[in-house]
């Protein structure tokens, strides 16, 4: 299944059993429900939506195989690709291309929070090592606060590394995210930017983002695909009118801690009837009463609840 850096691509949540194990029923009926949104052209797994960091490289290898299994014949799957070390998520890059991915997400580790924006070198060995190991699409995952890297990298790594295709922008900043447009999408070596900047959808597709590849894809994939339409097809009035009811779920998701940005969207799917069980893996820890009621709210009020 080929690849192609744009559209609508949700990054998948990882339904848990009660005892905090892989809940893989509920993860295919999950995979079953993104690949039937119509808009949707690929499903990202082993991100941070799939609480990639607290999963075994074992879990990972298994999650991977149950999407390929899932949708696979369907839609291209894509791969997250994190580990602490370049060396590891190098051999996962490998690995994961063996399994059958057909696009890798490279996950920042934490030392990129630690100084990658002064040791740029740092970002440049870690990439250029996974895409040493593949022959895969790759795409950057460029994420807010420390573990931002500085535009001139990003360019950098476009220039080095030929099998960059995309970069999925949750930089948080408009006047950055403006400018990765302006120098990686709309320049002589093109890499598509997907927006992850799930809670101001419709400012950033106006930038001209090629997609979206968003962990609240996972909860509203229809909301953005009919908003990545409608920008398409400039029909500014349509896309006002999907932002105002993208508003209230986005809300609900989207405010501090960050944390629970993912935790809240697994609440989401157990009150619209998908996920028998919330369950998140500590350090992450079960929502209040009270938070998991305003989740209610807001989705009762966005119409996204069957009862
Ligand atoms: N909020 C973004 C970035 C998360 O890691 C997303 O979920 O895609």
């Amino acid at each position: 299944m080929k690849f192609r850096a744009s559209g609508v691509i949700p990054a998948a949540l990882m339904p848990f059993t009660q005892d905090m194990e892989l809940d893989l029923t509920t993860f295919r009926s999950h995979l079953r429900d993104l690949a039937s949104v119509k808009g949707v052209t690929g499903i990202c797994v082993n991100g941070h939506a799939s609480e990639v960091m607290s999963c075994t490289e074992q879990e990972q290898a298994r999650i991977l195989t149950v999407a390929l299994e899932e949708v696979g014949n369907a839609l291209p799957v894509i791969g997250g690709v994190y580990s602490e070390s370049s060396i590891v998520a190098a051999q996962h890059a490998k690995q994961w291309q063996q399994l059958g991915a057909n696009a890798l997400l490279v996950v920042p580790p934490a030392a990129f929070g630690k100084g990658a924006q002064l040791r740029p070198e740092m970002v440049m060995e870690h990439y250029q090592r996974i895409a040493d190991a593949c022959d895969l699409p790759l795409i950057i995952f460029q994420y807010a606060g420390a573990q931002m890297m500085a535009i001139q990298t990003l360019t950098n790594l476009a220039d080095t590394i030929p099998s960059i295709k995309a970069i999925k922008d949750y930089c948080g900043d408009p006047v950055a995210h403006e400018e990765t447009v302006r120098q990686l999408q709309n320049s002589h070596r093109k890499v598509n930017v997907l927006t992850a900047h799930s809670s101001w959808l419709l400012q950033s597709l106006a930038l001209g983002c090629e997609g979206i590849l968003s962990g609240a894809g996972s909860t509203v994939a229809a909301l953005q695909a009919e908003l990545f339409e409608a920008m398409k097809d400039s029909d500014l009035p349509r896309a006002r009118e999907i932002n105002e009811r993208l508003d209230i779920p986005n809300k609900a998701f989207y405010h501090a801690p960050m944390a629970d940005q993912h935790n809240r969207m697994k609440e989401a799917q157990v009150l619209m009837g998908r996920f028998p069980h919330a369950v998140v893996r500590p350090p992450l820890m079960k929502l209040s009463t009270a938070e998991i009621d305003g989740i209610r709210a807001a989705l009762a009020k966005a119409v996204m609840l069957n009862h």
